[in-house]
């Protein structure tokens, strides 16, 4: 059995709207070893969004194959769906519920006994510094907070791989770098691989082991943040200052991804950081 994080053979996804048919995902070949803390960047539109959901099994492809965590994708969603946390771009938790009960019916929901729901949900309260609002309801946290608790809840039955979409969008700095340094943690603690879209560079640049770029529905550059600039520096004949990942990316799509990047959310404000 193929045991990879992700292998994708030519996945394939079109929709076809009454507009017109959209080639949102063109053939994605992709592998991802187990342990690896991959960014996935692009433009808006790029088709990131609907990789993530072929791969999660939120959407049926319409060309080629992938296994995850060894399963496939088609013939297997609900193995799949057991090995993997999903973190999409809309909140995970209920607006009304409270924290620690968000994490405890989510464990259950996974299948997870009640007391071992209950010492998980414990655990990744103290893991996401949550303990202080474990007992307030979910409208109540500041952005950071919400954002954690949902990257808590798609760690709760201990996958070992956790896709993130856009985790951080709509975060000020310092609660993105908060919120990174929580998942950057749990993957040392547990080895989970952790594939991430992101629009921030900066983050692909220092957390992120290996950076794939996509395009028009293709992966148009696969290699570590520094190999992608020294790539550049050397396409450049060595000239000028050290290229930064920004200019990666213009090089590579024709766009800044600050420009390319439809207006974010206002930042919220993260007002519990110790
Ligand atoms: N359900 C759908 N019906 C029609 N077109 C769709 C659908 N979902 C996505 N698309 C189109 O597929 C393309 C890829 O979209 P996708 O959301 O995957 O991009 P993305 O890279 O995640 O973008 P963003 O960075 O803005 O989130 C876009 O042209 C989008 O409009």
């Amino acid at each position: 059995m193929n045991t990879r994080a992700i292998d994708a053979r030519g996945l394939a996804r079109t929709f076809t709207p009454r507009t017109g048919e959209v080639r949102a995902v063109r053939g994605l070949d992709l592998t991802v070893e187990d342990g690896e803390l991959v960014a996935f960047l692009g433009p808006n539109g790029a088709g990131k969004s609907t990789s993530m959901r072929l791969l999660t099994t939120l959407l049926e492809p319409t060309g080629g194959t992938a296994t995850v965590c060894g399963h496939d994708i088609r013939t297997a969603s609900a193995a799949v769906r057991r090995s993997i946390g999903y973190v999409g771009q809309g909140a995970s938790a209920g607006h009304h519920q409270r924290v620690r009960d968000e994490l405890v019916v989510q464990a259950r929901f996974h299948g997870v006994p009640r007391r071992e729901a209950a010492d998980r949900a414990e655990r990744l309260l103290a893991d996401f510094a949550l303990e202080g609002c474990a007992g307030r309801t979910v409208s109540t946290l500041s952005g950071g907070q919400r954002r954690r608790l949902d990257v808590a809840m798609g760690m709760v039955h201990g996958p070992r791989l956790l896709f993130l979409d856009e985790p951080s969008t709509g975060l000020d700095p310092q609660s993105r770098a908060d919120l990174w340094q929580h998942v950057l943690r749990m993957r040392r603690e547990h080895g989970t691989t952790v594939f991430a879209s992101t629009h921030y560079l900066e983050e692909a640049d220092v957390f992120a082991e290996r950076v794939l770029v996509m395009d028009h529905g293709r992966v148009i550059a696969d290699d570590t943040p520094a190999g992608l600039k020294a790539g550049l520096a050397g396409e450049n004949g060595g000239s000028g200052p050290p290229p930064t990942l920004d200019d990666v990316f213009l090089h590579l799509t024709g766009r800044s991804l600050r420009e390319s990047t439809v207006a974010a959310p206002e930042p919220t404000t993260e007002g519990t950081l110790p």
